[in-house]
């Protein structure tokens, strides 16, 4: 049962009044809904607690109201109440700023197998990092870190069409620092806080957090965007022996003191209920997710398993490790390594920080706060004032040492051949064998330690589960899951998991995932798969996968001569013409191209029509301008004038150096649709699409295949993300999906996606959607345009003999 009713009324303490909509969200402990403010009718999210024993709205609403004028992306909250709930207590509740969907959410619908491509994981990542910083520089920890704590939020009016991810469920966060800039010292032990999936390694420990661990989560954050998979990932969604999870004991351990209302709540019973084994299966859960996670210290290169880690990710790693407690992040520089994974950050990303430097950084965890202790425990381990890498270490994961140095005075590269060498050849590298024995007795004395330090904080712990609800759950199934008392993730959402997992890995068999899926096996055999065959889940993840891949190698193979023919026609029909040419010794030059363009106008799509007509435009005098003036009138003709205001946002976006997909973004439909129970259809997506694309096919003049299907799809997953706003995403990223088709083809797909956006989308949208077709237009048009150039340079190589052969004849016949 939702906590609250539609068309209830809540009154604030300070006497604001709100209507409830619906609800939007949900997380373990609370729910929040969209609330219309009586009076103004302002859009308003309101989130009040589950139940009264776990009460965290209070404290945060206070934490919020702290951040609220000093971070930019903090959400902004406007009043507290309570709630009269039946029976002696009441329920905390607090109204704050209406954002758009989570990033687990568009992670999952909005991106095809999860995935988004650097340049927008560059944009996510960047905007995640500055509301951590702001959030740091106020003193706080958040302490919960994972994708779904970040919420969509528009620009304002400064930046109308900027989309930034604000951080949202303060009810983990910490005052790290006090009010007048003293850190707080480091507590010897402390209890595990947040989600396991995205937890620090040293929280994992028992260390008592600080901002280290709040970027640990972000970057797990931002590998599971770009990889779309984290690789302990297998160990929360498939439960070991196929049971169920034991969310009810992950929640019911939360409880800080018996209940008050005097009768035994859900969660109590389901404490009472299987308590010993529920805690027992979620100790060894993360002590795997722990293992994992060691792993990929020493190798960051494991972090990835459906593309190549990249090098920002492998240095970002060896960063955070050297970070002491009491370090302060440097931010900028973290900003700069993201910048890499773009295409052009690479100039930008400036030297390292001093935490990169040989000498550790004085203030590594040492100092008067108290922290030396803490740092002293065990430095490698902690890697916070020695690389925990070690040089070998560094170099095994590929950075080449912290400071540059290499082992044994080698280039990196060669050290790695060196390795996979001796790696193929049953071999560890010396260095190797024993940073590895080291790291086997550490972890083994580690293990033993947390156990100990586990079954004195057993009971008191406060953890969050950040498997099932990390979504902020609109799922009917798994709140009433909660709700109902059971807690436990049901078997079928066990099978559902284990299900999305098969179909991610069949997905990841289609063919643009082919380059990666080669590149990633490379990988795993480079990158010490020695260790990785070590660990039992991978070796079942690769026999699923080689299983997968048996299976899909016709299918591969068939679809793979498909996207050949077309170019293989191509050619045929190229050398074809150009021999009939060559037997009717016409002219070449443009006239030939002309005559060409004739005899195939049955079958030119419209866009190729389009491009005709601006061709004779051309012809005509009117060049590009006549082109663009064409365009301009068919724009005016079917589509209304824009509203000023929309115009204007328009205007503005670009102005601020936002490109018109950017400026499209600004458009679209509330955000709190996005998701929530009213979430329009997606009406381009699977087979409702197959029609409109058939119908594209043919008027492309090729017949619609379904191997093309899957082709399509992505394409059109793609605008879904772009219409909802989830992502900011450039045309050319979803004209680059549409590689690999017949030209024609292509072109049929394109012509149809811009009616459909243009057409889709609400009228006062249009000026931003005909920036964005465009965009795409231009795009194509630019493709098009190169291919041409191409075509006629190699026409014309091909004519340049022919006058010396010319000359030949003509010398000949002279000398006879
Ligand atoms: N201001 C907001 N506007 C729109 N949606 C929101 C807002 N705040 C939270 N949400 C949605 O509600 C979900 C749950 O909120 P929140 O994480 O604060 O709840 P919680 O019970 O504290 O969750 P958790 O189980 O992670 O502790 C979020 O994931 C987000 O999708």
């Amino acid at each position: 049962m939702p906590v609250l009713m539609q068309g209830e009324k809540l009154e604030g303490q300070e006497g604001g009044r709100w209507e409830v909509v619906k609800k939007i969200g949900e997380g373990q402990f609370s729910e929040v809904y969209l609330v219309l403010e009586l009076g103004s009718q302002d859009e308003r999210a309101l989130k009040i607690e589950k139940t009264s024993r776990v009460r965290t709205v209070k404290a945060e609403y206070k934490i919020l109201q702290r951040l609220q004028d000093k971070c930019r992306q903090s959400v902004r909250v406007y009043e507290c109440g309570e709630y009269p709930c039946p029976g002696p207590t009441s329920r905390f509740f607090m109204v704050m700023d209406l954002l758009g969907c989570n990033l687990a959410h568009v992670r999952r619908t909005a991106l095809p197998e999860g995935q988004a491509d650097p340049q927008t994981a560059l944009v996510v990542g960047s905007s995640m990092l500055r509301a951590l910083e702001e959030v740091h520089a106020q003193g706080f920890i958040h302490r919960d870190v994972k994708p779904a704590n970040f919420c969509a939020k528009r620009g304002t009016e400064g930046t109308p069409s900027k989309v930034t991810w604000t951080l949202v469920d303060f009810g983990l966060a910490k005052q790290y620092m006090t009010d007048q800039g003293v850190l707080l010292d480091a507590r010897p032990e402390a209890s595990f806080r947040g989600s396991s999936t995205y937890a620090s390694v040293n929280c994992h420990e028992g260390q008592d957090q600080s901002r280290r661990d709040d970027l640990w989560g972000w970057l797990y954050c931002l590998v599971e965007l770009l990889d779309g998979t984290l690789p302990w990932r297998a160990e929360r969604d498939a439960p070991p022996g196929g049971g169920t999870w034991a969310g009810g004991e992950v929640a019911a351990q939360l409880l800080p003191s018996p209940p008050q209302d005097g009768q035994p709540g859900p969660l109590q019973g389901q404490q009472q209920a299987g308590a010993g084994t529920g805690a027992l299966r979620r100790d060894e859960e993360k002590e795997q997710i722990r293992q994992s996670k060691l792993q990929c210290l020493q190798q960051p290169q494991l972090l990835f398993s459906t593309m190549p880690c990249p090098q920002a990710v492998v240095e970002i790693s060896a960063y955070l490790q050297r970070l002491g407690f009491a370090d302060k992040p440097d931010y900028q520089w973290l900003r700069g390594r993201l910048l890499k994974l773009g295409d052009e950050g690479e100039a930008q990303a400036g030297p390292p920080p001093p935490q990169l430097a040989a000498e550790p950084a004085t203030t590594n965890g040492v100092g008067r706060h108290g922290e030396e202790a803490v740092a002293r425990q065990a430095p490698a381990e902690r890697g916070s004032a020695q690389p925990q890498l070690g040089p070998e270490g560094a170099a095994a994961a590929g950075v080449s040492g912290a400071d540059g140095a290499s082992r044994d005075g080698q280039p990196p590269v060669q050290q790695q051949k060196q390795e996979e060498q001796q790696q193929q050849e049953g071999v560890d590298a010396p260095g190797l064998s024993k940073q590895r024995s080291r790291d086997r007795d550490r972890d083994r004395d580690r293990s033993k330690s947390r156990s100990r330090a586990r079954s004195r904080s057993r009971g008191g712990d406060r953890e969050r589960d950040g498997r099932g609800w990390e979504d902020g759950s609109r799922d009917g199934d798994r709140g009433r899951a909660q709700r109902g008392g059971t807690r436990e993730l049901s078997s079928s959402r066990g099978r559902r998991s284990r299900s999305r997992g098969r179909r991610s890995r069949s997905r990841s068999r289609e063919p643009r995932r082919r380059s990666r899926s080669r590149s990633r096996s490379r990988s795993r055999q480079r990158d010490g798969g020695r260790e990785r065959r070590e660990r039992p889940r991978d070796r079942e993840r690769e026999r699923d996968g080689a299983r997968a891949s048996r299976r899909s190698r016709s299918p591969e193979r068939s679809r793979e001569r498909d996207l050949e023919r077309p170019a293989r026609n191509r050619r045929q029909r190229f050398g074809r013409q150009r021999s009939q040419e060559q037997r009717g010794g016409g002219a070449r030059s443009s006239e030939g191209v002309q005559r060409r363009g004739g005899t195939r106008s049955r079958s030119r799509t419209p866009l190729q029509q389009r491009a005709d007509r601006g061709g004779r435009d051309r012809d005509r005098g009117g060049g590009a301008g006549g082109r663009q003036q064409r365009r301009r009138e068919e724009r005016a003709s079917d589509v209304p004038a824009a509203s000023p205001d929309a115009a204007a946002a328009t205007g503005a976006a670009r102005d601020h150096g936002a490109t018109p997909a950017a400026a499209f973004l600004e458009h679209l439909p509330a955000p709190h649709g996005i998701g929530g129970a009213a979430e329009p259809a997606l009406p381009l997506s699977g087979d409702a699409a197959a029609e409109p694309l058939a119908a594209a096919g043919r008027a492309g003049g090729t017949a619609y295949s379904a191997d093309r299907h899957a082709q399509y799809r992505d394409l059109l997953e793609y605008v879904f993300a772009l219409r909802h706003g989830a992502l900011s995403v450039p045309a050319a990223a979803a004209c680059r999906q549409l590689r690999g088709l017949e030209p024609s083809e292509a072109a049929g797909v394109l012509c149809w996606l811009l009616d459909e956006l243009a057409t889709a989308t609400d009228p006062q949208h249009l000026p931003a959607v005909s920036a964005f077709c465009e965009e795409l237009s231009a795009f194509a048009a630019g493709t098009a345009k190169r291919c041409l150039e191409r075509a006629q340079q190699r026409g014309q190589q091909q004519q340049q003999p022919e006058p010396q052969q010319e000359e030949r004849r003509q010398q000949e016949e002279g000398g006879r």
